[in-house]
């Protein structure tokens, strides 16, 4: 079982993660791309990476914005896994 994170450690998490806040249980950036294409360019590549870590986000997809919101559903909340899975979207966000 995944442990959840305290707040302390959620809190402490997110100075090194700028675009990203908390909502409750949950994580949340939203990504403007260039154009549609480019957003379903960036969520593919996403996938691709939530795949290889087997945690993956929600993703709401809207025109060229795309919100992903990540959260452990297996632990009803925030873990290590979703902290490593929004510094992979950051990477893959940058490099897009
Ligand atoms: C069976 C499979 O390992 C689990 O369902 C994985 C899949 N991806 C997941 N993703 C997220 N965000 N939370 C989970 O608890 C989770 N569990």
């Amino acid at each position: 079982m995944a442990e959840l994170l305290s707040d302390t450690d959620i809190e402490t998490a997110l100075t090194g993660l700028p675009d990203w806040r908390r909502d409750g249980a949950t994580l949340v950036r939203t990504v403007e791309s260039s154009s549609f294409p480019a957003a379903i360019a960036l969520v593919d590549r996403v996938a691709e990476a939530a795949e290889s870590m087997n945690h993956h986000p929600d993703m709401d997809i809207r025109w060229r914005r795309v919100t992903y919101t990540l959260s452990t559903h297996s632990a009803g909340g925030i873990t290590k896994s979703d902290l490593e899975l929004a510094r992979r979207i950051d990477e893959l966000a940058a490099s897009a």
